[in-house]
């Protein structure tokens, strides 16, 4: 056990974004996957703008690559679980398509992700009764995920009810274990609690996926004290790759080899790719992760 079991991807975020389809729409999806290959991962996620399956999965094996799983947006509080669940089901079918391992859910009502308010401020926050509709709703789509044999991971989100390690905390109590998994993304819980590692170790055994985002921390306080959106604090620059921001991400890998976490681990780091070159970065990640992650004997394992 260890770094064998560890794959690597670099999410499609830093050559397009879902959150402003405008960015970076010259990117076409075999530019992406060229890059992703040049750069040495081994996969990527699903991006808004991928084709149907047995499209993606011609240009995946032409390149040798594999997808990790994709994110769906849940309303389980603003729709009802079974209107979500019809949608879950096709998203569901979809990944076992294209071979993925897992269904990334983040619930988005009330979320002010896309919004022109002040992230840092203005969340939302869901009522003791809307926190049992979420719950419960989760245990439901996790049971379907189990069926097309995908796992879910929650994602806990900047701008969202499920943001902070104490919503995290509550999430994980009140979802059941073989049904819910947890989505670490450094980046959201650095930038919301202001420490990443506590949210590591306390829910180790839930871990299930890994987005490695690293922050420029003056950055962060900058759009901070101006009170900006969450799309404009990433265009401003807030998120990069590891190896280029303030996060240390030697210690989180290993906590999560000394737990002997399996899975992927997926570099998502959203800049408007005009500014900063997708490939270039992606190489600077890669060259992070082969320095400071793979080549130092960590622990022995
Ligand atoms: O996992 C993610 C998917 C994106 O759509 C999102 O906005 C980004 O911040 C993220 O962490
Ligand atoms: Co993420």
């Amino acid at each position: 056990m260890g770094h064998q079991d560890i794959q690597w991807g670099i999410a499609p975020i830093g050559w397009r974004n879902d959150d402003i389809p405008d960015i970076g729409k010259e990117n076409t999806l075999s530019h992406l996957l060229g890059d992703i290959y040049v750069a040495g991962f081994d996969g990527t996620e699903v991006g808004g703008f991928f084709p149907e399956a047995d499209v993606l999965n011609k240009e995946l094996r032409l390149r040798n690559l594999k997808i990790a799983g994709k994110w769906f947006s849940s309303f389980i509080v603003q729709d009802g679980v079974e209107e979500t669940a019809k949608a879950f089901e096709r998203h569901c079918a979809y990944l076992k398509e294209v071979g993925a391992a897992i269904a990334v859910v983040s619930e988005q009502t009330y979320s002010i992700q896309k919004e022109e308010k002040n992230v840092f401020s203005k969340k939302p926050y869901f009522t003791d009764e809307e926190w049992n509709q979420l719950t419960s709703g989760l245990d439901i789509l996790g049971g379907i995920a189990n069926r097309y044999g995908l796992k879910l991971a929650f994602h806990h989100h900047m701008g969202t009810t499920v943001q902070t390690m104490e919503e995290v905390d509550r999430l994980m109590e009140n979802t059941d274990p073989a049904k819910v998994h947890l989505l670490y993304d450094t980046g959201h819980i650095y930038v919301s609690d202001k420490e990443y590692v506590p949210l590591l170790r306390k829910h180790i055994h839930r871990i299930a996926h890994v987005h490695y985002k690293d922050v420029r921390k003056e950055v962060m306080e900058q759009c901070e004290q101006k009170g900006q959106s969450f799309l404009d604090a990433f265009l401003a620059g807030m998120f990069t790759v590891p190896g280029d921001g303030d996060l240390d991400f030697v210690d989180v890998y290993e906590e999560l080899l000394k737990h002997d976490y399996k899975g992927w681990i997926v570099i998502e780091a959203e800049q408007d790719p005009a500014k900063a070159h997708p490939l270039e970065y992606a190489l600077i990640a890669r060259e992070y992760i082969d320095k400071n992650l793979l080549n130092k004997s960590l622990i022995n394992k």
